[in-house]
């Protein structure tokens, strides 16, 4: 467990680990809020402001930092060792919540999300709450779990990563001047009509084949965002990865077998001789090896990223602990 984050000594943060998880204390918590001014669509300024009188009225130790878009928090990590930061919160979207985790994982610090993006697949497929006033009680009160990470080749990914369909959507939903869901719905409606299969090599430890697909998502969350399931078996802390590779197809029948998946009607498969007869593969494993064979678009948690001709991806078990609902 190379990359695992472990909790500071529980007698200079009071925190009480318990079997279920980390109970934390917020008596002597030092906070810092990283706030990103440009995801998502709803404007943050009057939450900042209730941000800062709930914590002065609880008499919480905090500083809010603005984040960037290089995503380095080099500056960070010498303020969290000197000043006892104990919670970092994220206060924006997968990609915010990406560049941070990444960034700061090997720290030991709990993660908070108050999802204010476009998608916030891992903030809801934590539990988290949609209104940001309940995100941060929830933060405040609850508890804190390891969960898993995943590396695709030297990249980090907390959440999704997809090759194909989906990473064109992402690329051309970058390239918009506006964010949130309704770009999001627009770009892959015109991206449907546009939708073709890419050729792929997906090598497993024991056993390999090729499959034409429209795309592949690697999914540690169960969803995209928006609480559209892609992966409904999918776990946070179950060290595995959920593997969903959405073959070619008439496209006609497309939205049909997608609709299977998100209904959670395709169940979890072990692979067999006739899967080239399968509309959407759909399996777990800790790791695989990608060639993408016809260079199709890649996306890491949401983020358009230059893609790559083989993708190595392997689970990070219990990467960094994330203050999530129990429910
Ligand atoms: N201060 C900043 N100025 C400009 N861009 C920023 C800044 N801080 C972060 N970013 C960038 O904002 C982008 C969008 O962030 P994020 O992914 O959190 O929001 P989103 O795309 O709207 O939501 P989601 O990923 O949940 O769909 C990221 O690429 C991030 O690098």
């Amino acid at each position: 467990m190379e990359y695992s984050a472990e909790l500071p000594p529980v007698e200079t943060l009071n925190i009480i680990s318990t079997k279920s998880g980390t109970v934390l204390n917020s008596v002597k918590r030092r906070f810092i809020y990283l706030v990103n001014p440009v995801s998502g669509t709803s404007k943050k300024e009057a939450f900042v402001r209730l941000l800062k009188n709930i914590s002065d009225q609880r008499n919480l130790t905090y500083e809010i930092v603005p984040t960037n878009s290089t995503g380095n928090y080099d500056f960070l990590i010498d303020k969290i060792r000197d000043e006892f930061i104990t919670d970092i919160v994220i206060i924006g979207g997968d990609g915010t919540v990406n560049q941070v985790i990444s960034a700061l994982r090997h720290l030991p610090v709990r993660f908070g999300i108050i999802p204010f993006g476009s998608g916030n697949g891992l903030a809801y497929s934590a539990g988290i709450p949609k209104k940001p006033k309940e995100a941060f009680e929830l933060i405040l009160s609850g508890t804190a779990m390891p969960v898993d990470a995943f590396m695709v080749n030297d990249q980090f990914s907390c959440m999704l990563t997809g090759l194909g369909f989906d990473a064109q959507v992402a690329h051309d939903f970058a390239a918009k001047h506006s964010r949130g869901l309704f770009t999001y719905t627009q770009q892959s409606l015109l991206n449907y009509f546009k939708a073709h299969p890419y050729q792929f090599e997906v090598v497993l430890e024991n056993f390999s084949f090729f499959s034409d697909a429209f795309f592949i998502s690697v999914a540690n969350s169960n969803q995209f965002g928006n609480n559209f399931t892609i992966a409904p078996a999918a776990d946070l802390q179950d060290g595995l990865l959920d593997i969903v590779i959405v073959q070619k197809m008439n496209k006609a029948k497309l939205p049909f077998a997608i609709l299977r998946q998100i209904r959670g009607n395709n169940k979890l498969q072990q692979l067999v001789e006739d899967m080239s007869n399968k509309n959407i593969l759909y399996f777990q494993t800790p790791s695989l090896t990608i060639k993408n064979l016809k260079l199709a678009p890649l996306h890491i948690d949401g983020e358009p990223r230059e893609t790559m001709e083989e993708l190595k991806i392997e689970i990070i078990p219990r990467c960094f602990h994330l203050i999530r609902s129990m429910a």
